[in-house]
């Protein structure tokens, strides 16, 4: 079986979640197999060019960027929902498949001119992963790269990013 059955295989749809009509895509199954999420870890880290940084968005995301960042030598700076970075931030809000949020990063969080790597689960519209690129640059930094596991075609979200390398291992 190729990587991306098995990663298919332990993602779990649950309908009408959070809200009626949203198909959740539940990657839980997929952390629970230690193979997998490690062969994940590693394919990520594969298709990454050469990143000071690898930046991780809440919450989900933080489970892949952390692994991802150490297995590149890379530093991880955390992107956070509002309200949760203690010092001071750069704010942005966008809308997702299901409501709005803010986003935040330290403002000290790159050396000017870092190359960033950004890690989520999940692309869907593309607004989340297009607020943390805008707060990667309003501090200082480049975005190499965004990468994720799973890529929601059907919401378009790769074409935000038309200068940009979009990585995913699977796709819906
Ligand atoms: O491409 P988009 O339409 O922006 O959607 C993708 C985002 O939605 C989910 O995060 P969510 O805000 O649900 O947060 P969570 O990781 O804390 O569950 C997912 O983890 C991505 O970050
Ligand atoms: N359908 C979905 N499943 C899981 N995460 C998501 N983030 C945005 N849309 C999503």
């Amino acid at each position: 079986m190729s990587l991306q059955q098995r990663i298919s295989a332990l993602i779990r749809d649950v309908p009408d979640y959070p809200q009626p009509g949203v198909l959740f895509k539940d990657i839980t199954p997929l952390l629970h197999d230690a193979a997998v999420f490690q062969a994940v870890i590693s394919a990520i880290a594969e298709q990454a060019g050469p990143v000071d940084k690898v930046a991780g968005l809440e919450a989900r995301g933080f489970l892949l960027a952390a692994p991802v960042a150490l297995e590149l030598g890379a530093g991880l700076v955390p992107v956070r929902k509002s309200g949760k970075l203690p010092s001071e931030t750069y704010a942005e809000t966008y809308d997702l498949e299901y409501g709005t949020a803010t986003i935040e990063v330290h403002r000290d969080a790159f050396e000017p001119g870092d190359r960033v790597l950004i890690v989520d689960d999940v692309l869907a519209t593309g607004g989340t992963a297009e607020a943390a690129a805008s707060l990667v640059r309003r501090a200082g930094a480049e975005v190499h790269g965004l990468s994720v596991l799973m890529e929601l075609t059907f919401l378009n979200g790769r074409d935000r990013f038309v200068d940009l390398p979009v990585h995913s291992l699977v796709v819906v």
